[in-house]
């Protein structure tokens, strides 16, 4: 299996070289040259496995020769082995033809772990086998840098540094980063918000001075392995509810693009899927896009659900090359267009769009009765990128086709806007009891490209 630019013009690689490199040296995103088919056959036959089997049948013709089949299966045994549940991503029903995926099990409490400790142990075992180092850069709005430091904290070929915007995580999130006693781990706290972190981390990609001097890696999920390990549990929940004999849809509080995108990869796939619903916050680009074609980032507003105040969704560039038949000039163009501003999808490409993905928007009042009434009526006390998930596929449940909601991450995370809605005061589990203990290590930075590289060599030299 190789991997090509979205922008058409970097290198092809391998699935190693493509996770370990990031970003393209183009500035676009890898994807697999053909999206690999799974028969129904094969798809029926995921029922009642574990999560890991699962993940080694539907990850492994992405893999290519990188790791022998029983050094994959060990490596997506470690990954997992320290979630808390049996299921890894249980599926619990909250209404007739409604369900709710349970993606919060993992040790930093979101999605992101799926991913991240997955990751982690792949780096591992390559860095090990190559004896190479790299330094990680990565931006967050809470979630990833948290799973990042997490999955690599003390490995000792590899330095961690994460962005993330000075008072706009939760405090939760904040201290998951900056109490890691480990020497290897940086949480950096810049001016800015999100987008400017983000926008940052893609700067040092684009500086090859500075990438190559440093040996530049990323774990956003502009990284194709983060992408692949979400595929996962589109599969495994789908056939719990019944497919391949039976279609799907998934509604997925949307920010960056890469869980959805991962949805879109399960589907094409051969996953029976038949809607793809894009729910937002009031920060809402990809729903104004979906519905109208313009994707002009307005500025980002901070809300209760901080995980997704984004305005510029990395991977929805993934999305438009698929979407423009994989037009990588096309693609490229529409991101030198971003650059400038903003950018309309054409009518076909908008058309192609829709034939997968639907849309919807929450409000900061919306987001807090859904929290109370979904505790009030069911029991589940959902985080509020959850409860934008659950507001949206509201709105789209039908009939026949059961929906399936990702929750993205545990009410513990946001104790604060979840105990506001609901007069519920979600307890941090055991092996975090002690958070709010324990010391915080941060570094302020401005948002400034040359200061936070020095500091990133001056850090890697000591
Ligand atoms: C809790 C939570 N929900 C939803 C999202 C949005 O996911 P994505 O960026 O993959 O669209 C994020 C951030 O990525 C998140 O941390
Ligand atoms: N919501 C994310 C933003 C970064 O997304 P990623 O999936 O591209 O890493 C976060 O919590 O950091």
């Amino acid at each position: 299996m190789k991997y090509i630019s979205t922008r058409g013009k970097a290198p092809i690689l391998t699935f190693e070289e493509a996770m370990l490199t990031g970003l393209a040296r183009d500035g676009g995103l890898y994807l697999p040259e053909s999206i690999p088919q799974m028969p129904s056959a094969e798809i029926a036959a995921l029922a009642g496995l574990p999560y890991e089997e699962a993940a080694f049948r539907i990850m492994r013709p992405y893999i290519g020769d990188a790791f022998t089949d029983t050094e994959f299966q060990d490596i997506i045994a470690r990954a997992y082995a320290g979630f808390a549940h049996a299921a890894r991503a249980p599926v619990v029903q909250l209404a007739p033809g409604h369900h709710l995926l349970e993606l919060f099990h993992g040790p930093t409490l979101a999605f992101k772990d799926f991913a991240m400790q997955l990751i982690g142990q792949l780096f591992e075992a390559s860095l090990k086998r190559s004896g190479n180092r790299v330094c990680i850069v990565g931006a967050t709005s809470g979630d990833t840098g948290s799973a990042a430091i997490d999955a690599f904290r003390g490995l000792e070929m590899v330095d961690v540094f994460i962005l993330y915007p000075n008072g706009r995580v939760s405090e939760v999130q904040r201290r998951q980063m900056s109490t890691p006693a480990e020497d290897n781990v940086h949480a950096l706290a810049m001016t800015g918000h999100f987008d400017d972190c983000q926008a940052r981390v893609k700067d040092m990609f684009n500086d090859f001075a500075f990438r190559d001097e440093v040996g530049l890696a990323g774990v956003n999920s502009i990284n194709w392995a983060r992408v692949l390990a979400q595929v996962v549990y589109y599969f495994t929940s789908a056939v719990s509810l019944g497919a391949p004999q039976r279609e799907v849809s998934f509604t997925v509080p949307t920010g960056n693009f890469g869980d959805i995108f991962a949805g879109y990869i399960a589907k094409r796939m051969g996953l029976p899927i038949d809607r793809l619903i894009v729910a937002t916050n009031q920060n809402d680009i990809l729903h104004r896009c979906l519905s109208g074609g313009d994707y002009i980032p307005d500025g980002v507003i901070p809300s209760i659900s901080p995980s997704m105040d984004i305005q510029v969704s990395s991977n929805f560039e993934r999305a438009l090359f698929e979407a423009y038949g994989r037009d990588a000039n096309a693609t490229a163009q529409l991101m030198d267009e971003l650059k400038a501003g903003g950018f309309t999808v054409s009518q076909g490409a908008l058309e192609a769009l829709r034939e997968s993905f639907d849309s919807g928007r929450v409000s900061e009042e919306e987001t807090r009765a859904t929290i109370q009434r979904t505790w009030n009526e069911t029991g589940e006390l959902l985080c509020p990128h959850s409860a934008i998930g659950v507001h949206v596929a509201e709105q789209h449940l039908t009939p026949d086709v059961p929906m399936i909601t990702l929750a993205t991450a545990h009410p513990a995370k946001f104790p604060a806007a979840v105990e506001e809605a609901s007069g519920q005061h979600p307890p941090l589990p055991l092996h975090m009891a002690d958070l709010y203990e324990r010391a915080e290590r941060i570094t302020e930075v401005d948002n400034d490209l040359g200061a936070i590289e020095t500091l990133i060599k001056d850090r890697i030299a000591r």
